[in-house]
């Protein structure tokens, strides 16, 4: 070994910038992450996709929300890949070889998805995968404990609401869009026992960061929402605390 000590040899790793959108269900946080990353050029993390296909999958296995070590052994080695298809204008999801960009975006699988969401292990297995895309240049993360849990340490959180009947009504539009069935009292029914769960519960619980922007787009439309998360990322992005 040389006795040399080397000088400014040692690099620091460059890690790449987060924006972090947390919030409930319909409260826009897919769209507005989706316009954010593409306007800055940064990737994106679904992490609601994440939770959705872990709910199929164990449907497909048969797995109930009660049947934790069987989750858990799923959540680790979940055979799942996000392909953007620029013709679709969508983010395909492909389980086990299947594309099921579609059927995820159910209410029924977001009820699934949040219940298997309350299992802290099930959790646990998931945090690797989905900081595995931090990457350069940036990332936008969408979820319930984004910048809670996830990123922690992100440059720019956001937590963005609307009033449930707003929530339900965008959904509802949404699904009749995609040709699903959709009933207005049931989906706000749905939405705040969503809501309950995800709020309630022990690990990671949908709340706001501390140091986020909470804005309540209940009377904004897409784009103000965007132009406010915009100026309040290129201010923490310029001003790191
Ligand atoms: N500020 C807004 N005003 C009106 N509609 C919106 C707004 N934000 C999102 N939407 C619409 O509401 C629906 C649900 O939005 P989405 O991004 O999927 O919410 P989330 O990811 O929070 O569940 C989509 O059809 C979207 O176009
Ligand atoms: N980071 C995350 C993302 C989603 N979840 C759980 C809780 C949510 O009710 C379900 C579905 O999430 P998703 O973001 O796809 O749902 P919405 O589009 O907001 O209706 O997954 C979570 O616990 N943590």
């Amino acid at each position: 070994m040389s006795d040399i000590e080397p000088t400014n040899t040692v690099t620091k790793p460059v890690i790449a910038p987060v924006i972090t959108i947390d919030g409930p269900s319909g409260s826009g946080k897919g769209t507005v992450s989706r316009l954010l990353s593409e306007k800055l050029g940064w990737h994106l993390l679904d992490s609601g996709a994440i939770y959705r296909v872990l709910a199929i999958a164990a449907a497909h296995h048969d797995f109930g929300p009660e049947d934790e070590e069987s989750l858990i052994a799923l959540a680790t080695d979940l055979d799942v890949e996000f392909v953007a298809n620029e013709e679709t204008d969508l983010t395909h999801v492909i389980l086990e070889g299947e594309d099921i960009t579609l059927t995820i975006r159910t209410e029924e699988v977001g009820m699934q998805a949040s219940k298997i969401a309350a299992l802290p292990r099930v959790r646990e297995a998931l945090l690797r995968r989905q900081r595995a895309f931090r990457e350069l240049p940036g990332l936008v993360a969408d979820g319930r404990d984004m910048g809670t849990v996830v990123f922690p340490d992100a440059e720019a959180k956001i937590f963005l609401t609307a009033s449930p009947e707003e929530r339900a009504q965008r959904r509802f539009l949404q699904l009749q869009e995609k040709g699903f069935d959709a009933n207005m009292n049931s989906l706000i029914d749905e939405i705040k026992a969503r809501d309950d769960q995800d709020t309630n519960r022990s690990v990671a619980p949908l709340k706001p960061a501390e140091g986020s922007l909470i804005l309540d787009s209940t009377d904004m439309s897409i784009d103000e929402v965007l132009q406010e998360i915009l100026q309040f990322a290129h201010s923490k992005l310029s001003n790191p605390a």
